[in-house]
């Protein structure tokens, strides 16, 4: 595999504000990286950093084997950003703001193929502020693709769109990365971080806490599934707390909720006491661990910190 980005210990301050706290990161080509993390953890500066926008105080960072304090000229030719929808011209038609955005660049682009490729070209003649907003979406990405980049960078792509929309922009975003370009997306939506990436960095404080594949971060919450049924009113605590692998049992509303380490085992054991003591689970509903609970653990201590 080959190192798209290559970062190390990247550090950046805003006067006593430390945005980014000694950060090193290797993204390889052809992966959707995702950055999640808490507002103000820090993943717009260093994006920022990466897009040459902004200068870290210390480390390296290397984006196509450049460096990107002394070749940033060089990269920012072979790198795209999406802008939020908000900062294009309004008034302006689909076309010209392609060509318009192929003018920037000294390398050989092709508006046309970015038109096709987005199915954007019966669109060419509409105004950006007609479109809807997963067209408008789409034509962020047209932009951003124009100069044939080997790495793109989407901020927040399907913020504020229906999941219908949402799903079409994940799949867009695929076939990008299908077309052997690296994508490194920011998002709130853990949904997203999930479905979409190949891996995720989770940032707190300026610093990536944890950074593996989704499945790998939610495993290593210890696989803790949760096991939710009726409460038949004939059944104790002490009796399902002892069922194997369950490490906790609380009763809410009407409804046990057991949480357990290995499901399978549980579920067995669950249906014999039921059957032992005379009762029927029903209302049974299983919840996988996912991104959600990945993030509330690893960042849990700076939401609690903000709101005090
Ligand atoms: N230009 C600036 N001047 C001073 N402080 C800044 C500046 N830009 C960002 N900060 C501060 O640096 C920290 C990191 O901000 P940053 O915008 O990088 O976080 P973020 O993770 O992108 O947040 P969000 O999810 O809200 O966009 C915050 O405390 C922020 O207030």
């Amino acid at each position: 595999m080959k190192s798209m980005i290559e970062l190390r210990d990247i550090r950046k301050r805003y006067g006593a504000t430390v945005a980014v706290d000694g950060v090193s990161l290797e993204v390889q080509k052809g992966e959707i990286f995702g950055i999640v993390g808490p507002n103000g953890a820090g993943k717009t500066t260093l994006i920022e950093i990466l897009e040459g926008l902004r200068q870290a105080d210390s480390g390296t960072a290397h984006l196509l084997g450049l460096d990107i304090a002394k070749q940033a000229a060089a990269i920012k030719q072979r790198i795209g950003v999406a802008f939020q929808a908000t900062s294009v011209p309004p008034k302006a038609r689909v076309g010209e703001l392609v060509e318009l955005f192929a003018s920037f660049y000294s390398t050989k682009t092709d508006p046309e193929r970015a038109l096709r490729f987005f199915g954007l070209e019966e669109r060419r003649r509409a105004s950006f502020k007609s479109l809807s907003g997963g067209w408008k979406q789409r034509v962020a990405l047209a932009l951003a693709v124009v100069n044939d980049p080997e790495i793109v960078f989407l901020d927040e792509p399907s913020m504020g769109l229906d999941p219908t929309a949402r799903g079409e922009m994940w799949q867009t975003i695929r076939r990008m990365r299908d077309e052997g370009r690296t994508i490194i997306v920011t998002t709130h939506y853990m949904e997203e971080a999930e479905s979409l990436c190949d891996r995720v960095a989770v940032m707190r404080r300026g610093r990536i806490v944890a950074v593996d594949t989704p499945g790998a971060l939610v495993a290593q919450l210890g696989g803790i599934k949760r096991i939710g049924f009726a409460d038949p009113a004939v059944t104790s605590r002490d009796a399902l707390a002892a069922l194997p692998h369950v490490a906790l049992a609380e009763l809410e509303r009407g409804s046990w909720s057991l949480h357990s380490s290995d499901m399978d085992q549980t579920l067995k054991a669950l249906f014999r006491l039921a059957d032992q003591e005379g009762w029927t689970v029903s209302g049974l509903r299983l919840d996988e661990a996912s991104m959600n609970e990945v993030f509330r653990e690893l960042t849990a201590e700076q939401m609690k910190e903000e709101t005090q």
